[in-house]
């Protein structure tokens, strides 16, 4: 049987830690158990169940206090998670004995691990190599989607993280629940973009930006619109029906489903066995 998995990733803040903790409450409502692997050796605290942390294996403070790494915060975290990487032995015990496997991983939010550095590519290619069909949720705060060049640079980054897994991948716009009405509507044009025209609109009249910036902002849409990939799968906390929306599509990236066996319930059961009595 195949196993499936969700590698969580943004920049710090986004939300990745409330979008494990929402879908894994998402997906129960659906009768389907939904694991989380903590992976961010800095957390604190988060408000769902963990079935492995990896701060049983390794801590920010274990590689801040040691006395001959001498870390600080951001050394520290690469330090913890090429760690990780040479120990996944570790992460394979923790998630071995479980039947119907589902598992989202909350990532760090640094955002080098994704674009610069090989740890994730290497849990990508371990885990593939476990019989687990793997798609990268790319979280992108809908905050900071209130200009074209800002909306540029978050799609650059979600790119070279999509570059660097090759895995499937879904690019989420979290937040939106903290828009208000003409907000929301604004948002939408970013959604599901006409990349060109929107950066063409938006910087056509400014007149704080030199010719050389407008050129470069033309040519990275112009490229970005090449990987016809430009999509943003809303996340609104106030309304169910997109996580539902966001849940149907990761789930057809990865084809989960399709080889389960469908599970009558307790009360069905109970009905056959009745009228099998009468
Ligand atoms: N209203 C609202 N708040 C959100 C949403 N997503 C996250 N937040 C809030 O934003 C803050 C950061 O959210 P987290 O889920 O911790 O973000 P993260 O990406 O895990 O952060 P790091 O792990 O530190 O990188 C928290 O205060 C959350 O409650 C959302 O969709 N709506
Ligand atoms: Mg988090």
């Amino acid at each position: 049987m195949p196993r499936y998995a969700q590698i969580v990733m943004g920049p710090a803040g986004s939300g990745k830690s409330t979008y494990c903790s929402t879908m894994k409450k998402h997906y129960a409502t659906l009768k389907k158990n939904v694991h989380v692997v903590n992976l961010d050796p800095a957390a604190e605290v988060f408000d769902y169940e963990v079935m492995a942390d990896i701060r049983d294996l390794i801590s920010l403070e274990d590689a801040m206090e040691d006395d001959s790494l001498k870390f600080g915060p951001n050394g520290g975290l690469v330090f913890c998670m090429e760690y990780f990487s040479q120990n996944f032995d570790w992460l394979d015990e923790a998630i071995d004995d479980i039947d119907d496997d589902y598992i989202l991983f909350d990532c760090p939010g640094q955002i080098e691990l994704y674009t610069h550095i090989p740890v994730m590519r290497q849990l990508v290619d371990h885990l593939q190599a476990q019989n687990f069909r793997v798609c990268g949720i790319f979280i992108i705060d809908s905050q900071f989607m209130t200009e074209a060049s800002k909306f540029v640079s978050g799609i650059m980054t979600a790119l070279s993280a999509m570059v660097n897994l090759e895995i499937a991948h879904v690019n989420v716009m979290s937040k939106l629940d903290l828009l208000n009405k003409e907000a929301k509507k604004e948002i939408e044009k970013y959604l599901e973009p006409d990349l060109p025209a929107l950066v063409a609109n938006d910087l056509a009249d400014d007149p704080r930006l030199n010719a050389k910036f407008k050129n470069l902002s033309h040519a990275i849409a112009g490229m970005i619109e090449d990987y016809s990939l430009v999509k943003f799968h809303p996340l609104d906390l106030s309304d169910e029906d997109t996580f539902s929306d966001l849940q149907l599509t990761i789930d057809n990236a990865i084809q989960y489903g399709e080889d389960a066996e469908p599970k009558e319930s307790k009360v069905k059961k109970n009905l056959h066995l009745q009228s099998d009595l009468n």
